[in-house]
């Protein structure tokens, strides 16, 4: 029998139309703004000029467009792990080399409210998807700068405003029907300050490919506080993602990304 032929994905495709975003080099920015949902990606276009849609493909919708000069591009990743990771891979090998994930979280914390925005200084990795790509202890970081930038920005543009910025460690999950009562309550006692269900992907793939990553969230429910994405309150989400978006746009003119 002939030896098979095994084919190399990290060789594959590097310079075609991507399989799943579909997008080819050359239709997109060196910056994308990353929200979970392809509904998003619209709001995003609000704050552009020019704005093109670029593509959609299953739950990756990329639009582009300009923020103050500066060519943006906005794809939606979908929720969770797998499909982020599929798009990070993907747009790095059009061009893309700087992303912001602007997303909802659910708080850990009491007396985070919903719509108050959340600047991630790194992840809890309980997903599935980075420990197919790297070691247990291997961290899931942002980019300091993006990172400081992201919450330095949150604090200018919310000052005065009823809006609060909070920083520091979230957790990624998988399963979100399976975060049961003691998972939550050992996360908060951990000090973690939200959950979401991507950010370690993008942070570990960003990181091996020699790619930046950053993470700002519109807190959508507060797990502690008995604030459940049923409630009244999550009518703030909306504003809260607003507040956030333009916190990144504003982040990747001043870092230029
Ligand atoms: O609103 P997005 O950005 O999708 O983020 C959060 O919302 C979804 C769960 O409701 C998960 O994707 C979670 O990370
Ligand atoms: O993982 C998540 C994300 C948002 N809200 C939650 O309750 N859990």
């Amino acid at each position: 029998m002939s030896e098979p032929t095994i084919v190399d994905k990290s060789a594959a495709g590097l310079n075609a139309r991507q399989y799943h975003v579909g997008l080819a080099p050359g239709e997109v920015g060196t910056v994308a703004l990353l929200p979970g949902d392809p509904f998003r990606v619209p709001m995003i276009a609000e704050f552009l000029t020019d704005v093109t849609e670029v593509a959609h493909r299953r739950e990756h919708r990329t639009m582009t467009g300009y923020y103050k000069g500066r060519l943006i591009t906005a794809t939606s990743t979908g929720m969770g792990c797998p499909s982020t990771a599929i798009a990070v891979e993907e747009l790095a090998r059009v061009g893309v080399t700087s992303f912001i994930r602007v997303g909802s979280s659910a708080a850990l914390q009491p007396g985070i409210e919903p719509g108050d925005l959340l600047v991630s200084e790194g992840s809890l990795r309980n997903d599935g998807t980075t420990a197919a790509y790297v070691h247990p202890g291997y961290p899931a970081v942002p980019d300091l700068a993006v990172a400081s930038s992201l919450t330095q920005v949150a604090r200018e543009l919310t000052a005065g405003t009823a809006r609060r910025v909070f920083a520091g460690i979230n957790a990624t999950d998988d399963a979100f029907y399976a975060e049961g009562p003691e998972w939550i309550a050992e996360l908060s006692r951990l000090g973690i300050l939200n959950v979401e269900m991507e950010s370690s992907a993008m942070y570990v793939v960003a990181r091996l490919r020699g790619l930046r990553a950053g993470m700002i969230c519109a807190c959508s429910s507060n797990l502690v506080d008995g604030a459940s994405l049923y409630s009244e309150k999550n009518a703030a989400l909306k504003d809260g993602w607003m507040a956030s978006i333009e916190v990144a746009l504003e982040t990747a003119v001043r870092l230029e990304l």
